[in-house]
């Protein structure tokens, strides 16, 4: 069986899934496109031989629409899963999930009351070959109790529409999923310091921000976030346990040593970086699809995350240590 995918949202990414779901995902096509702008809509549905629907909702709704992928811009995220919850359709949603955690509750509270797991979250990181190989290691126990973690996010450069609180909901998401992920813990206070900002920025945009976060269990975290840092797209992170340490690998490209100098490419964004794990994580969502089960990041992982990016938030400017309000996890998200 083919699952036919509804996409919301034809910009940057949604149209790097559509190409993606063409060449690289078998047992799915792409049959409906929609974008508040329609040209954009067009261009992206042309390609994959789907039709332009004229909203997002009409995609959620169609007849021939199996599923829905999610791709518009974070604050619109919330309705369209909603309507997806409400039609019973399984919804891939790019993160942030939400940029709220009021909202990340509703979505908890519908996808309970219809009885089925139907939101998986596009925390692709999960699927990248070396944060895969940090959770073994740590999984292993060979670097003993996680003390520490330290977390680099650097983007080349971000458009005049990005704004300081984006540093939060939605750059800083990938690393704060991957501190609950990575260490099987809970985020419970978190701050944003504001250093010196960079001349390369826009006039509203507080860049870099420099955050830190402490899990249930005490291990602290930093992190780093500068998305104008001129020279490429530079993710680092490092756990630091008892007996040793355990680091994200160089994305693999050669070192060539010759004339008394070193050299390796600095990637550009995040769709060279993490190309394989956005691949991977689409092979699985439309599996699980076929298959009629949950799987990958759930909308409890989206909602756990936006209370976390709401304490930051809280904290950006002010600078304070701000507790992360959480609810209790209910059993249906095991
Ligand atoms: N996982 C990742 O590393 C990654 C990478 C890039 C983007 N993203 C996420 O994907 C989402 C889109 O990012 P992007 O870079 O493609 O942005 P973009 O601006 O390039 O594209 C977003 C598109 O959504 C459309 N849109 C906005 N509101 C809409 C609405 N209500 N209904 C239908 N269409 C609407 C816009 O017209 C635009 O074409 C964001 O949530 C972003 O955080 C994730
Ligand atoms: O939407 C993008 C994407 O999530 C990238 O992976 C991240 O590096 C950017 O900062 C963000 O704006």
């Amino acid at each position: 069986m083919t699952v036919h995918i509804g996409v919301i949202g034809a910009g940057a990414i949604g149209a790097d899934h559509v190409r993606r779901i063409g060449a690289r995902v078998p047992g799915a096509a792409v049959v409906a496109v929609a974008d508040i702008d329609p040209a954009r809509a067009g261009e992206v549905a042309s390609g994959a031989g789907a039709r332009v629907l004229p909203s997002g909702l009409d995609v959620v709704t169609d007849p021939h629409v199996d599923a829905v992928l999610v791709t518009s811009w974070g604050p619109t995220h919330a309705d369209y899963l909603l309507a997806a919850i409400d039609a019973g359709k399984p919804v891939f949603t790019e993160k942030p999930m939400v940029t709220t955690a009021a909202d990340g509750l509703r979505i908890v509270e519908a996808e309970q009351s219809s009885g089925r797991r139907l939101v998986r979250v596009g925390f692709m990181r999960r699927h990248d070959a070396g944060y895969r190989a940090m959770k073994e290691v740590l999984a292993s126990g060979e670097i003993g109790t996680p003390l520490l973690m330290h977390c680099v996010h650097r983007n080349a450069t971000a458009p005049e529409t990005y704004h300081s609180e984006m540093a939060i909901r939605d750059t800083a998401v990938h690393e704060i999923d991957l501190i609950r992920w990575l260490l099987d813990d809970e985020v419970v206070s978190a701050q944003v310091i504001s250093p010196r900002r960079t001349s390369r920025r826009f006039e509203h945009l507080q860049d870099p921000q420099f955050m830190l976060f402490e899990t249930a269990s005490g291990v602290r975290v930093d992190l780093e976030v500068f998305v104008n840092c001129q020279y490429g797209y530079d993710i680092r992170c490092e756990v630091v346990g008892e007996m040793g340490t355990v680091e994200l690998p160089h994305p693999a490209d050669v070192w060539v040593r010759s004339g008394a100098r070193l050299r390796t490419p600095v990637l550009q964004d995040w769709s060279e970086r993490f190309a394989a794990a956005f691949d991977d994580e689409l092979i699985e969502w439309v599996a699980s699809v076929r298959e009629g089960r949950a799987s990958g990041p759930d909308s409890w992982d989206g909602y756990a995350v936006a209370a976390v990016t709401d304490a930051a938030a809280e904290s950006l400017g002010s600078g304070e240590v701000l507790p992360v309000l959480l609810d209790k996890r209910p059993a249906f998200y095991g």
